[in-house]
């Protein structure tokens, strides 16, 4: 079984080395997780030393190998999970209990205590490694590495405990014993599940990196139009749905900037100008980039005093950023429609045509659709898409 689990270790381990080549996008962890999986391989490997070395010189390699990569497994979840914090205190850990353990099987031989510290130092690990993922690790891989830990901290645990009653101080790990079977047994099915789950930590992120990319816009990380569509279509076509509210924004004289200081300064304005809006919109609001330098929000639950209490506070914040340009913005609200077009197609037409008043009245302002805004009057951006006064 450990021999198993060491050589399925040692496939997952090259895996995950291997990936950071094929996936261009950075997933960090990815090479201290394989680094720990190779070093548990290893470790299962220089355990079989003992039959060209003293039981002893065997056994050491072997924990040294299995507590460092424990550690170092830790470690990689630290930087998959953005936690800068150093590993330093779990490889002291491990340096003290290797000490230990070769003390009490050099000077003063016990295999109970040996095995106690080997234990209980994983078991450790195990639930410091447990904790961090409690904290910040998200989705089902993450609970599932939990589990795995806490599955292992457990079995540590209890095998540690039990040494007091089955061991002697004489016997070493190479000696028969069911106990010592069952541990190893179900100590290596968890390293191997880590190994799996692992591996599932780091496709999950892909997936979700990928679906990120699919769903948002690559310069200002807004959502893409169409999934800003169907994120609006779910928000009205729900019965239950609380007051929706449409925002159209339009970058005043944006033309300028790219004309005096290069399309690249223009993409950068747009970049914070999604920062600067994302910063300043509620929680649960949708923002997302309609095409150019035109974004739509979509908001959930708000009347139409506190839809314009938002527009307005985004117009000032964008003001206030000094990026060079102003904002335009029509504000319309889901109601009763008597247009031939989807709702969610009459609420954006209203809402542009207020922002085409905004434009009309001279900019850097917020105008709610209203009466003038009706769903049979044309719009004049169908009327002349690039003739915005
Ligand atoms: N840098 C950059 N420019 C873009 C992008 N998308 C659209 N644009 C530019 O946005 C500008 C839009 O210009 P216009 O439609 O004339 O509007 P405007 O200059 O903002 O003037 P008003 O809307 O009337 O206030 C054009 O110069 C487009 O090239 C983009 O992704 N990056």
């Amino acid at each position: 079984m450990s021999t198993m689990a060491g050589l399925m270790s040692l496939v997952i381990g090259a895996l995950l080395l291997g990936l950071p080549g094929r996936y261009a996008a950075r997933i960090p962890g990815l090479r201290a997780w394989g680094c720990a999986l190779l070093m548990y391989a290893l470790g299962t490997a220089s355990y079989l030393l003992n039959h060209v070395l003293p039981t002893g010189l065997a056994t050491m390699p072997g924990n040294a190998l299995v507590m460092f990569g424990f550690a170092l497994l830790m470690a990689g979840s630290r930087r998959f999970l953005g936690c800068p914090k150093a590993p330093g205190p779990m490889l002291w850990l491990c340096c003290i209990s290797l000490g230990v353990i070769a003390f009490f099987q050099f000077v003063v031989p016990d295999y109970r205590v040996r095995i106690s510290v080997f234990t209980g130092t994983l078991a450790f690990i195990a639930l410091a490694h447990l904790r961090l993922l409690l904290r910040h690790g998200q989705g089902w891989a993450s609970r599932f590495m939990a589990g795995v830990l806490g599955c292992l901290s457990l079995v540590m645990g209890v095998r540690g405990v039990l040494t007091w009653w089955v061991d002697r101080p004489d016997m070493h790990i190479y000696m028969p014993s069911s106990v010592q079977g069952a541990y190893v047994a179900s100590y290596a099915f968890a390293v191997l599940l880590l190994g799996v789950g692992v591996l599932f930590m780091a496709t999950e992120r892909v997936r979700v990196e990928f679906e990120h990319m699919a769903t948002h816009d690559g310069l200002t990380h807004a959502l893409t139009r169409r999934s800003w569509m169907s994120r609006a279509e779910a928000a009205l076509a729900d019965p239950g749905r609380p007051l929706v509210a449409v925002l159209m924004l339009d970058l005043d004289h944006f033309k300028r900037i790219n004309d005096a200081q290069g399309h690249q300064a223009g993409d950068r304005v747009l970049a914070t100008l999604a920062r600067v809006m994302a910063d300043a919109l509620p929680p649960g609001a949708a923002l997302g980039r309609y095409g150019g330098e035109e974004f739509v929000i979509l908001l959930e639950g708000h009347a139409a005093a506190q839809a314009l209490e938002v527009a307005e506070r985004l117009r000032q914040a964008v003001q206030a950023r000094a990026l060079g340009c102003t904002v335009s913005i029509g504000l319309a609200l889901a109601g009763p429609t008597q247009s031939p077009q989807t709702p969610l197609d009459a609420l954006i037409q209203r809402a542009d045509r207020a922002l085409y008043r905004a434009k009309g009245q001279g900019r850097n302002q917020v105008q709610q659709a209203g009466p003038a805004e009706r769903d049979a009057a044309p719009s004049p951006l169908q009327a002349a898409p690039q003739s915005r006064p």
